[in-house]
């Protein structure tokens, strides 16, 4: 408490709220014993003196905030939301803790991204500018180089928090990093327009939100020049292309192609407008605000140009997004078949139409979408499916086709940007990752592909977990570092529950889904009895409930599991895939071509014994299910994580509204917590996150070692890294030394870094100056006198070089240095030493030098 406060003063007020988080407050007056305060959120309280015991003295960091959160004063939680808020109003958007960023969307362009700051963030350390997704782009890359390691970055926020931009923008930054404007840097640029076509759509929380998660991942030469990159894609959220909730649309490539398509091109396709279709309407919604579909359908087929597609690639694909629109306006009427119920299809164009840009049999196509086959006593009997059967199937149908469709063109951009590592750069080839996936969701009912989502984000939970938390206290106990344990919510237990132990609760559910007589009851018995006892998972609360309880890192949800195991088989019919395999399309064929193993024998089937519905059923079956697979590409990509050095983007959304300056607490504060961030910052500040071996050390930093410093000619490692450590950072700092490595902190390793730029910049621009000195010396003498100057440089270890060299001692006082530098005349390229700029020259040396295994300019 407070007792008196001066009009300026800033304070913490406590105040009711959900969180029970005091708020930031500054005093605006003072006024018969009442104090007049007004808070983060502009709203004003007027406190009587008995009521001061409710207002708090901030500290200063805090009421200026700080671009580095390890470095609040108020190292709680309202200091850390006051922090981002009070940054958030004057447009501050990024703010680090450490290395990790915190991006608050803006909702509105800001202008933070012009070419210009892209050059001003390049080869700059952490910390020398303001905070920027920019830096940490930079920051990857630079790592990459200096320790010669993969990087990846994982962003990870709400639906609408920023994800996509942030990777956008890293993107942008890392494709321009060479400065060399490749045809391979574009066209991996180009991708996303085509993935954001197919892959987003509008929901409530995002106008365009990625329906499937992605990592990206850039291939460096040895050089570091970008040659390649590869894209893959998680879980796309098929159920989108037959249901959309109220005020949510389709994907946007329906209504683009609806709105850029010429009218020749949609008499072709016998299409009209975009309220024609069901399965555009369900939302009733076709428009997105901000978004010009027509316009986005001609940068989608100039950028599928620049990715290779061919003509017909195209043709293919607007006949089979047309065919699913007319799938959608088939309709089905009850009827009856001797004494069986069953369906019909409607009187319409549609089904011939769909017939047509499938290149299938009608007749053939309305069977498979009124009746199936089953096997009965080893004989194929088919029988009518009812009204609601049909539908069901013929939704299923799309959404096939649609998934199926969606890997091809993922596919097919990576076969134009992807190059295999030649042989002879074997480990050399660097890649720098950008993992793009789902947050965590919580919805009023949840289902199979939440279940997934969150055991995803469980999954890049526990990576985070133990990168800044588990590994980290571990190595400082094994280097002997003095260190307080700091408590952290480990999800290890959840996962484990989740996915990773026997009988987890996605192997149950696969187990149950091959299971020919499992439903969505059975499956839930087996999970009450396996983990009915565990506080991980909720058992169903009585025998009628339907739901299941998890309790995630990010909270409680329950599941609803009707429709789980459909879900997770995600098969299609039998009679769909042969029809599919006995059309004329060839690009239709290819995209419902399944794994190797069980394509071969599907074909086989076909081609020995005809149409065998059960062999077909059976290799069907075989195949992966939804989760099955899911699970598997999720720990590949743990293991391409695991192997990299990471980064961290924690995208905020600050309101629900999507409206520019609108910082909701109470839904920053729900982020802030379950991204694990207060125990984040409190590890940030209390650890040394930067750890270097001493002898990489003393490679890397070798010409901060000051002059006379007494270790120089020893040459030992450690004494060597201590006199470079108390030089440039201070032996007061909180440095530390372990027992085979330093310790330090992110702002050390800034410092350090910017100070051996300093120092390698003034000795470049000091051996470039001597070298075009000798050379233009050199020159004029050679046109004035015809002295004993050799013709060609290069290479010459004459006379009268010998002279020059002394000449030049007498001139500078650095001889040493001149004969350094000639040495290195002789062997650089001319192009080098001439180089215009003193960047050009120091990437010029640094080659000589890596190449002649120098590691110093000293
Ligand atoms: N840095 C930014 N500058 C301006 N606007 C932004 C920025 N980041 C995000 N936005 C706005 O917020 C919207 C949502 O962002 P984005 O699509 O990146 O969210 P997301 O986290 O990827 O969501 P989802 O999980 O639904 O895909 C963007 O379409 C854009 O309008």
């Amino acid at each position: 408490m407070i007792p008196v406060a001066a009009r300026g003063e800033h304070v913490w007020l406590e105040i009711p709220s959900d969180s029970r988080i005091p708020i930031g407050a500054v005093v605006k007056d003072t006024h018969n014993g009442q104090t007049l305060l007004e808070d983060d959120d502009g709203k004003e309280h007027w406190i009587s003196a008995r009521n001061m015991s409710s207002v708090h003295s901030m500290h200063p960091s805090s009421a200026q905030g700080v671009e580095d959160m390890i470095r609040l004063g108020d190292l709680n939680e309202a200091g850390i939301v006051h922090n981002l808020h009070i940054r958030y109003k004057q447009n501050d958007i990024y703010t680090y803790t450490g290395a990790i960023l915190v991006s608050v969307n803006p909702y509105e362009e800001l202008p933070l991204y012009h070419p210009e700051q892209i050059k001003s963030y390049r080869n700059k350390r952490i910390g020398q500018l303001p905070p920027h997704i920019f830096a940490l782009a930079d920051a990857c890359y630079f790592n990459m180089q200096r320790n010669k390691t993969d990087q990846c970055c994982v962003i990870s926020g709400e639906s609408g928090a920023g994800k996509t931009e942030s990777t956008k923008l890293m993107l942008q930054f890392i494709a321009s990093s060479s400065g060399q404007h490749s045809w391979i840097e574009q066209q991996i640029l180009e991708a996303n327009p085509i993935m954001e076509a197919f892959g987003n759509a509008k929901t409530i929380r995002n106008d365009n939100s990625s329906r499937f998660g992605k990592y990206i991942e850039i291939h460096f030469s040895k050089e570091n020049v970008i040659e390649g990159a590869r894209i893959e894609q998680f879980l796309l959220e098929k159920s989108r292309v037959c249901r959309q909730a109220i005020g949510e649309r389709n994907y946007h490539i329906f209504y683009c192609m609806l709105l850029g398509m010429s009218s020749e091109e949609k008499n072709q396709l016998k299409l009209g407008k975009s309220t024609d279709y069901k399965y555009l309407t369900m939302g009733n919604c076709t428009d997105c605000e901000g978004h010009n579909d027509a316009s986005e359908y001609t940068l989608v087929r100039s950028a599928m140009k620049i990715l290779l597609f061919s003509d017909q690639d195209v043709m293919d694909i607007k006949r089979l997004l047309a065919a699913m629109l007319h799938l959608g306006n088939v309709d089905f009427q009850s009827a009856m078949f001797g004494n069986i119920d069953g369906c019909d299809v409607s009187e319409s164009i549609h089904l011939s139409t769909v017939a047509t840009m499938l290149e299938v049999n009608l007749m053939e196509l309305k069977s498979c979408l009124t009746r199936h086959t089953i096997i009965v006593r080893g004989d194929s009997v088919s029988k009518p499916l009812s009204c609601s059967q049909a539908f069901d199937g013929r939704d299923a149908f799309t959404k096939g086709i649609y998934g199926r469709m969606f890997m091809w063109i993922v596919n097919k951009i990576n076969e134009a940007i992807f190059t295999p590592a030649s042989k002879d750069l074997g480990t050399e080839r660097r890649s720098i990752g950008l993992l793009d996936i789902f947050g965590f969701e919580h919805f009023n009912t949840n289902s199979f592909e939440q279940l997934c989502i969150n055991f995803a984000n469980e999954h890049l939970q526990q990576f985070f977990v133990r990168h800044i938390f588990k590994l980290e206290q571990e190595e400082y106990n094994a280097e002997k570092i003095p260190w307080q344990h700091i408590d952290f919510t480990d999800n290890q237990r959840a996962l484990d529950v989740i996915a990773l132990r026997p009988m987890n609760i996605i192997s149950l559910i696969d187990e149950e889904s091959k299971f020919p007589q499992g439903t969505d009851a059975t499956m839930l018995i087996k999970l009450n009895s396996i983990h009915g006892k565990s506080n991980i998972y909720i058992a169903p609360k009585s025998v009628h409930d339907t739901k299941f309880g998890v309790n995630h890192f990010a909270g409680l949800v329950y599941y609803e599991t009707e429709g789980f195991l459909d879900k997770n088989r995600d098969l299609l019919s039998t009679d769909l895939i042969l029809l599919m395999h006995s059309s004329t399309s060839k690009f239709l064929k290819q995209i419902f071509q399944v794994e190797k193993k069980s394509n071969t024998s599907i074909r086989g089937i076909i081609r020995n014994t005809g149409l065998n519905y059960q062999k077909i059923t059976d290799t069907n079956k075989s195949l992966h299910t939804l989760g099955g697979q899911f699970k598997q590409s999720l720990e590949q990509l743990m293991k391409i994580l695991g192997n990299c050095q990471p980064f961290f983007v924690r995208c905020l959304k600050p309101n629900e509204f999507k409206k520019p300056l609108v910082f909701d607490r109470e839904l920053c504060i729900r982020q802030l917590r379950y991204s694990g961030m207060m125990e984040t910052i409190r590890i940030r500040k209390a650890g040394y996150p930067i750890r270097y071996s001493f002898s990489d050390f003393f490679h890397r930093f070798r010409v901060l070692l000051p002059l006379n410093s007494p270790s120089r000619s020893k040459l030992d490692h450690l004494d060597c890294c201590m006199d470079i450590i108390r030089a440039v950072i201070g032996k007061d700092e909180d440095w530390k030394v372990g027992k085979t490595k330093l310790f330090l902190k992110d702002q050390h390793d800034s410092k350090l870094e910017v100070e051996r730029d300093i120092k390698i910049t003034s000795s470049a621009i000091l051996i470039q100056r001597v070298l075009r000195g000798f050379k233009d010396r050199g020159q004029y003498k050679y046109l004035t006198e015809d002295l004993f100057i050799p013709r060609k440089v290069t290479g010459t270890r004459g006379h009268s070089l010998r002279l020059e060299e002394r000449r030049f001692f007498h001139q500078h006082r650095r001889g040493f240095f001149t004969v350094r530098a000639v040495r290195i005349w002789n062997c650089l390229p001319e192009e080098v030493v001439m180089a215009n700029s003193v960047e050009g020259f120091k990437r010029g040396l640094d080659v000589f030098l890596e190449q002649n295994n120098i590691v110093s300019y000293n």
